[in-house]
């Protein structure tokens, strides 16, 4: 009678309005009178084939009064009834009022739309779609006869069923007949005016490739994921490298080992001796001896030694046979030479108390042969312990993880190479994407490739992603992923290279359209990290992402980067996003403990950010931190925070 009475409409709208991730799409409301015709007059025309709409709901109507008779309209017009949602309707209501046990709700499926009735009461409506609100993207799916993620791009039916739920199905507007397509943004209730009608209609495909800008989305599809939940994505789907088999060399550093490494021989693989000096026969004790052989570190037989001789001995020699220790020439005296002086003749041995191997290094008594001295999952490190170990037991070669190989690409028709030395034009900016990464991959040990830049258009971008993958084990991107028209990676890697977006935003700054793919190549599952263009969200997200993936192909345990906890030395700022603010950290001698200093503005373009920074602050969002540091909106100068390191701490000193 008065639509402007109309409560639980407005509250409706309000509550599709609220929810992101996924979006819905109102895009009409009406108001029939309590008659049977005229509601199943718009259930019919809303639910008719090719409009396109997944969800239709209907408040009022279903008590016990004279007049409620939507059920009775409803019921006749679902090809298929969905008991379950009225059951979860109705217990959902019943656990907050009895006067439940006397709705009569509906559900089911008309054509490929999804049709429920909800109680008039604002309250009760909304409390009865709630119950529903977190199926209903499935269910949506389901009933519009798509199942695959391929819709994201190709249709308007969002990504990850579980979470998906734009209200529109695979048809979408662009393929009704002119008369319906007219209805549908034309035709509105004069006193319920369309919710978009100061916007242009809402696109139904994510950047669609080849589709005209007014079509991209204007929220993105992508559900924000924590940076826990994208992590755990990012170590599910990175697998260990293949085992190969690598030379024991300075390439070999870096390496995890993948076997068990045993000796194959003993060290020493004869009786040494551990100084300088004579070898004696312990029972022989104090006196003078006759020198009667001489035994070097070298190759080669040494004649026996008897009761009543000594032989000369430097470190490492063989023990003449029949020796049994020696005595380091400290405790000697000479006291008979040869003639000319040369030659040591007759010696004095000054120590007592010898025992049996004293100054000996008994055979295999560093390794016995046989034993492991190098064990699966160590990493031969840049000391020199596990290859000088490999190297002491004779291995040439040993089994490791086959390191990744890493593409790195840009894209952007913005970009020059950044060694150009011709000016730039007006709108160009220099790479420096790609030599920030390119270093930081190799520092990191691994190989990479350069695959230069990639233009902003969707053949130029799908060459160059096609070498990148088939070239290396693992493609890195940075640009064009978040809403321009010209960022085209997502719709590019799901429609033309046939992968899978395990997900294409992180609540995080910087870094928030940080997306993260695999594709499938031959038996091969290649990853790909699409990483922002911004210059400091590209180096942010490959050492809290892509690193530690990389790190776990290569075998490495633990794979993460290192979290410890620092104090900072200045007031540092919180966000709404949880922050990674580049940092310095350095060892305080005074206190014994890491210190943390700002590198300044941390504006995602600047990279500079990231000049001197050894460490990321991990800053919590502003809001889910305790009342004093949301009051003051920072983490105060003297507090501890923790800190991901990403190269060694300095050391404070004083200045
Ligand atoms: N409407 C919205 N706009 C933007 C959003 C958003 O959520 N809604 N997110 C912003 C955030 S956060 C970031 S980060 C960037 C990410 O942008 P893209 O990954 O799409 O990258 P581009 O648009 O291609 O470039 C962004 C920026 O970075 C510069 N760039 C790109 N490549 C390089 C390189 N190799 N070397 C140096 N600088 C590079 C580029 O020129 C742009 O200035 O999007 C925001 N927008
Ligand atoms: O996430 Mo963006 O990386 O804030 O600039
Ligand atoms: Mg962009």
């Amino acid at each position: 009678a008065d639509p402007s009475a109309d409560q639980s409409s407005r509250l409706l709208r309000a509550f599709f309005a609220a929810r992101e991730s996924p979006a819905w799409d109102v895009t009409e409301s009406r108001i029939v009178s309590d008659d049977k015709d005229a509601i199943q007059a718009a259930v019919t025309e809303w639910t008719a084939v090719g409009t396109g709409v997944d969800l239709v709901i209907t408040t009022g109507g279903t008590g016990f009064a004279v007049s409620d008779c939507t059920p009775e309209a409803v019921k006749p017009l679902l090809q298929k009834e969905a008991p379950g949602l009225v059951h979860a309707m109705l217990a959902a209501s019943l656990s907050i009022t009895p006067f439940a046990m006397m709705a009569r709700p509906v559900a089911g499926v008309c054509n490929s739309t999804v049709v429920i009735t909800l109680p008039g009461s604002p309250k009760g409506a909304q409390e009865n779609l709630s119950a529903l609100i977190k199926l209903l993207p499935h269910a949506c799916i389901q009933a519009a006869g798509s199942t695959s993620s391929r819709a994201l791009h190709s249709g308007g039916i969002p990504a990850l069923e579980k979470q998906a739920g734009i209200a529109r199905s695979p048809e979408g507007v662009e393929n009704l007949p002119p008369s319906v397509h007219h209805h549908r943004h034309g035709h509105h209730h004069h006193s319920h005016p369309h919710p978009h009608v100061h916007k242009p209609p809402k696109p139904h495909t994510a950047n669609t490739l080849g589709a005209s800008v007014t079509r991209r989305h204007r929220e993105s599809p992508y559900p924000m994921l924590s940076v826990a939940d994208a992590t755990a994505i990012i170590t599910k789907e990175t697998s260990l490298g293949a085992i190969v088999s690598h030379p024991v060399s300075a390439a070999l550093v870096g390496h995890v080992l993948a076997e068990d490494v045993t000796a194959a021989e003993s060290v020493p693989a004869y009786r040494a001796s551990i100084v300088d000096g004579y070898a004696v026969l312990h029972t022989d004790g104090k006196g003078i001896y006759p020198v009667t052989s001489i035994s070097h570190a070298a190759p080669g037989p040494t004649a026996p030694l008897h009761s009543g001789q000594i032989a000369r001995i430097t470190t490492g020699a063989p023990l003449p046979p029949g020796a049994t220790a020696v005595v380091m020439v400290e405790d000697t005296l000479i006291v008979e030479t040869t003639a000319d002086g040369t030659e040591e003749l007759t010696i004095e041995i000054l120590a007592s108390d010898l025992h049996s191997g004293e100054n000996v290094r008994e055979v295999g008594s560093d390794v016995t042969a046989g034993a492991v001295v190098l064990r699966t999952g160590a990493t031969v490190s840049g000391v020199g312990g596990e290859i000088g170990t490999l190297a002491s037991v004779g291995r040439s070669h040993v089994k490791v993880y086959k390191k990744p190989t890493v593409a790195v690409l840009s894209t952007g028709d913005e970009l020059v190479q950044h060694d150009n030395d011709t000016p730039l034009q007006f709108g160009q900016i220099r790479d420096s994407n790609r030599p920030a990464l390119l270093s930081a991959i190799a520092a990191a040990g691994f190989p990479t490739l350069d695959c230069g830049i990639a233009a902003d258009r969707p053949g130029a971008l799908e060459t160059a992603l096609r070498g990148a993958l088939a070239a290396a084990d693992v493609v890195v991107t940075t640009g064009g992923v978040s809403m321009g028209e010209l960022d085209l990676l997502k719709p590019i890697l799901e429609q033309s290279l046939n992968g899978t977006i395990h997900f294409g935003r992180v609540a995080m700054k910087p870094g928030k359209p940080t997306t993260f793919a695999t594709v499938p190549l031959g038996t091969a599952k290649k990853l790909i990290f699409a990483l922002p263009g911004n210059p400091a969200s590209a180096l942010v997200t490959f050492h809290l992402f892509m690193l530690p993936a990389l790190r776990k192909m290569l075998g490495a345990v633990p794979h993460e980067l290192p979290r410890v906890s620092v104090v900072v030395e200045q007031d540092i700022g919180l966000d709404s996003r949880p922050e990674f603010h580049r940092a310095y950290v350095a060892f305080g001698p005074a206190d014994g403990r890491l210190h943390a200093w700002s590198t300044g503005g941390q504006r995602s373009s600047r990279i500079a950010s990231a000049g001197g920074a050894n460490a990321v602050l991990c800053l919590p969002a502003r809001d889910s931190v305790g009342d004093k540091r949301r009051e003051l909106g920072v983490v105060p100068s003297g507090e501890s925070l923790d800190a991901i390191l990403w190269g060694q701490v300095g050391v404070w000193t004083g200045e």
